[in-house]
């Protein structure tokens, strides 16, 4: 029977493979890695067996842009995938999606990439190890004349003893660096290391920029968090710490290191920390923080201590290796504190910001003689406010991207086209700095997405079309009472336009809603309440009927979808499939 020498260490692979011919299993000092028993078992484990999982080659052939998505599958999609589950749920905004898409499946793809050379280049040095140690034994064998077989000790530092009791020559192979530690090997091939790109993204409020992203998290099956940026403050100042986000991102993948090491931090409100003026020329909650954030985003090791309170931490040692026992008994005693050390290298940063008056700075660059745009440019009330937009002259949009046709807004707030250009689109890190924003932390910021505001078309589609919609939610909130809640095309219409004014985004749809359906609410339960036109516009009251007013409801529906103009490019039809009346 094989007695290991150190049974709480268990070999990755040596422990499966065949001797090689002539020889008995090697002895523990040779294996190449030694993992203690709980490591071994959690990696196989980590990310729903994504990262660390063991990498099975013949999975690979013609499936997934690398590797086996089956294996390594975080996320599991390519961009255009992940697209299509995004746009279930989120109305427009496609150049947003789309990079945003690209730039998370590079980022676990980047990953995935490493994971899988690190453990082509684990089983490249075992291999060589292996082979070191058969030509070791095969010369001294020659040497003494009789074959000398590794014996496994029977007890921990037991070999050491007798080896050096019998005078067995030192071999350069039993040096502990050479047994215990993967070493840098020439014959190791140097791979490309792929580096992370964070992303900012700017648009107006209620846009999408945070739910993109939220969606997007649900679907990659990853610690993601957001993280408000007003809370922060420079260290050794009322507020929190910048290092709070990692705590937090720490505590949604349960105390589990490995996974927080390759999470997603989303730092909202991230223009609420721009330079600002101050009376004693300290700027604690703007540039301080700024500076904060640099080694953060860069990679650095934030140690993290949390007192522990709970009866059932995962991890039984954490500061030491990362990795709990899942078998373990449950944490330390209540109040003790647990150091947690996290690497922020592999962490994929999000920034998003409304940066109000960033549009105005674009524009003053922008239209400067000097750049070559001798036209004028007619600034409104802003870009950034949802609906209302800049017209730009033509040349500047061969500054953009995607080299688009124009999109030209009209001046009317809520009469936005969808997906047209706004001056955000034009935004350079000069612009960020002149925003308030120091030059080391723009450059760690990889690419800039702009979100353009919501386009009447958009809010109206926002209303009934994306999964979990709001005429969804309330038609099931009102299917409680139990009531039947219908809307009439134009009164959705009415509603979003409202909305469109509020200049609040997608949110102002919810307060709009929440105004119309008030008094429905509290006259609850009826068999029938149909929302119109002239009950969003305040001139009529719902109506209500029994349980045999069907009729009188669909007539009334019809009558009023009647006074639609034919130049409206929403049939009836389409309204109906858009789920409202059959709700
Ligand atoms: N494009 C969209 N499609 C569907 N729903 C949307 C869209 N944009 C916003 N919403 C709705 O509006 C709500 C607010 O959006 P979100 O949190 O993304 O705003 P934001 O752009 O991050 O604004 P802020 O800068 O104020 O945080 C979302 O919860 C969602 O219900």
């Amino acid at each position: 029977m094989t007695v290991l020498a150190r049974p709480w260490c268990v070999p990755i692979r040596a422990a499966t493979r065949r001797p090689l011919p002539g020889h008995r299993r090697l002895p523990h000092r040779s294996f190449l890695t030694s993992i203690p028993r709980s490591q071994a078992h959690r990696r196989s484990q980590d990310f729903n067996s994504g990262f660390t999982s063991s990498y099975d080659p013949s999975q690979d052939a013609g499936r997934g842009p690398i590797f086996a998505k089956s294996t390594f599958g975080v996320p599991r999609f390519y961009p255009r995938d992940l697209k299509r589950r995004v746009d279930d749920y989120v109305v427009g905004q496609d150049r947003a999606k789309k990079t945003i898409c690209s730039v998370i499946f590079n980022h676990y793809q980047g990953l995935r990439r490493r994971q899988h050379h690190e453990a082509q280049d684990l089983r490249l040095r075992e291999k060589l190890q292996r082979q070191k140690y058969a030509q070791d034994m095969h010369e001294r064998t020659s040497y003494s004349g009789t074959p000398v077989h590794p014996v496994e000790d029977e007890f921990p530092g037991h070999s050491d003893s007798v080896q050096g009791s019998h005078g067995l020559p030192e071999e350069p192979f039993d040096s502990p660096s050479d047994t215990f530690y993967v070493q840098e090997d020439a014959n190791v091939p140097r791979r490309v290391r792929i580096d992370k790109s964070n992303i900012l993204l700017i648009g107006p409020t209620g846009v999408g920029k945070t739910y993109i992203l939220e969606t997007l998290s649900k679907k990659l099956n990853v610690p993601f968090t957001i993280s408000d940026c007003n809370s922060f403050t420079q260290a050794g100042y009322i507020g929190q710490d910048v290092e709070a986000c990692v705590e937090r991102l720490l505590i949604e993948a349960n105390y589990d290191i490995k996974a927080t090491e390759h999470g997603i931090i989303v730092l909202d409100e991230f223009d609420k920390i721009a330079k600002r003026e101050t009376l004693n020329g300290r700027d604690v909650g703007g540039e301080g923080v700024q500076q904060a954030l640099l080694k953060l985003v860069e990679g650095t090791k934030v140690t993290v201590n949390v007192k522990d309170n709970r009866s059932s931490r995962p991890t039984s040692n954490p500061s030491s290796n990362g990795y709990g026992s899942p078998g373990s008994p449950a944490g330390p005693p209540s109040g003790k504190m647990d150091q947690f050390t996290i690497d922020t290298t592999n962490i994929l940063f999000v920034f998003c910001g409304a940066f109000v008056g960033l549009d105005k700075v674009v524009l003053q660059r922008v239209s400067k003689p000097s750049i070559g745009f001798g036209s004028e440019i007619r600034s409104g009330r802003g870009a950034s406010m949802a609906g209302a937009k800049e017209i730009l002259p033509l040349e500047m949009y061969r500054h953009l991207p995607h080299q688009r046709e124009p999109s030209f807004a009209v001046g009317r707030p809520g009469t936005t086209i969808s997906g047209a250009f706004t001056p955000l689109d034009l935004t350079t890190p000069a612009d960020l700095q002149l925003f308030g924003f120091i030059p080391e932390l723009i450059g760690r910021m990889h690419n800039i997405c702009a979100l353009s505001p919501l386009s009447l078309d958009e809010l109206y589609r926002i209303l009934t079309e994306p999964r979990n919609s709001l005429v969804a939610q309330y038609t099931a909130l009102f299917d409680t009472y139990p009531s039947r809640l219908f809307f009439t095309r134009r009164a959705l219409f009415a509603i979003a336009e409202r909305a469109a004014k509020n200049e609040t985004g997608a949110r102002g749809l919810k307060m709009e809603m929440e105004r119309v359906l008030a008094e429905p609410m509290f006259d609850a339960p009826m068999s029938y309440v149909l929302i119109t036109e002239g009950c969003v516009n305040g001139t009529e009251k719902a109506c209500y009927w029994g349980k045999d007013g069907r009729l009188e409801l669909e007539r009334r529906i019809e009558e009023e979808n009647a006074k639609d103009t034919a130049d409206s490019d929403v049939t009836f039809e389409q309204f109906r499939e858009a789920g409202q009346n059959g709700a």
